[in-house]
């Protein structure tokens, strides 16, 4: 059976779209690993299925490139914004998207009939802890945020120097995190703003992370490193997170872009 997708990036970090509506998909980790691959899928950082909910005005669900699915993911959740209003499934501005950790607003920014940015109410994060990763490891000190979905943050005076193919994985599998963990290496820029690279929790190095990027906002407030309003720049682009650590909620904004259309088989 042939299905209809749609390639989408957020600051580079690039999922396939499925609206579930049209195109219900029964085994949806086999498909994100087959179909995130470079040379013999489509390649993607993963697999987003977009479906109706009843607590909200349309639901996310998201799958790694190993297949895992993630609680949350705030790249993604802006493409979803995108995609839900260009291919008229609502003619809402603002939408309520249920995910698995929770309903995030979707603010949408237009240009004409496009939407070109989009700004998430990210909810609060939680589990804000300073951890000690012990011997053996480039570094000691890491700041553990859930944002919906683990991350551990570790700030460096250069982030360039940072081998992320063996340091990524060294800390997602850290024992201190039995689920694995998404990881940030930030580095705080002369005007408070943030460089960060990221390895994410199964699939790896990628251009960016929209909750990695708010739980380097809020580790940078945590370690007293931080400002209000803060450019998070990543390889891919840059997200601008608002965190106040008073208040309640996250608000992340930044781009959301299709890359293109296509149809695949579903069955093999
Ligand atoms: N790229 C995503 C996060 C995916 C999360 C996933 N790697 C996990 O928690 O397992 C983002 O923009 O927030």
């Amino acid at each position: 059976m042939k299905i209809e997708f749609t390639k989408m990036q957020g600051a580079g970090n690039d999922y396939i779209y499925v609206n579930t509506l049209k195109y219900p998909v029964s085994h949806p980790e086999a498909l994100a690993k087959e179909w995130s691959k470079p040379h013999t899928g489509i390649g993607s950082d993963g697999l987003v299925l977009i479906g109706p909910s009843e607590t909200g005005d349309f639901s996310m669900r998201i799958f790694n490139a190993d297949g895992s699915e993630a609680m949350m993911c705030g790249n993604a959740s802006r493409c979803v914004g995108k995609y839900v209003y260009e291919y008229g499934l609502t003619d809402k501005k603002e939408i309520a998207l249920e995910t698995l950790s929770g309903i995030k607003t979707l603010y949408l920014h237009l240009q004409g009939e496009n939407v070109d940015s989009v700004t998430v109410d990210m909810g609060a994060p939680c589990d804000i802890r300073t951890v000690d990763l012990g011997n053996g490891y480039l570094f000691r000190e890491g700041t553990a945020v859930n944002m919906g979905n683990p991350h551990l943050v570790i700030f460096t005076h250069d982030v360039s120097a940072i081998d992320l193919l063996s340091e990524g994985p060294a800390m997602e599998h850290h024992p201190l995190f039995p689920n694995r963990v998404n990881v940030e290496f930030a580095q705080v820029l002369p005007d408070g703003n943030v460089r960060m690279r990221v390895w994410e929790r199964g699939s790896g190095i990628t251009q960016a992370c929209g909750t990695g990027a708010c739980a380097t906002a809020v580790a940078a407030a945590f370690t007293g490193r931080g400002k209000g309003k803060t450019d998070i720049i990543m390889d891919g682009g840059t997200l601008t997170i608002e965190y106040e650590p008073q208040n309640d909620r996250i608000l992340m904004t930044g781009p959301a872009t299709k890359v293109f259309d296509g149809t695949i088989n579903m069955d093999r």
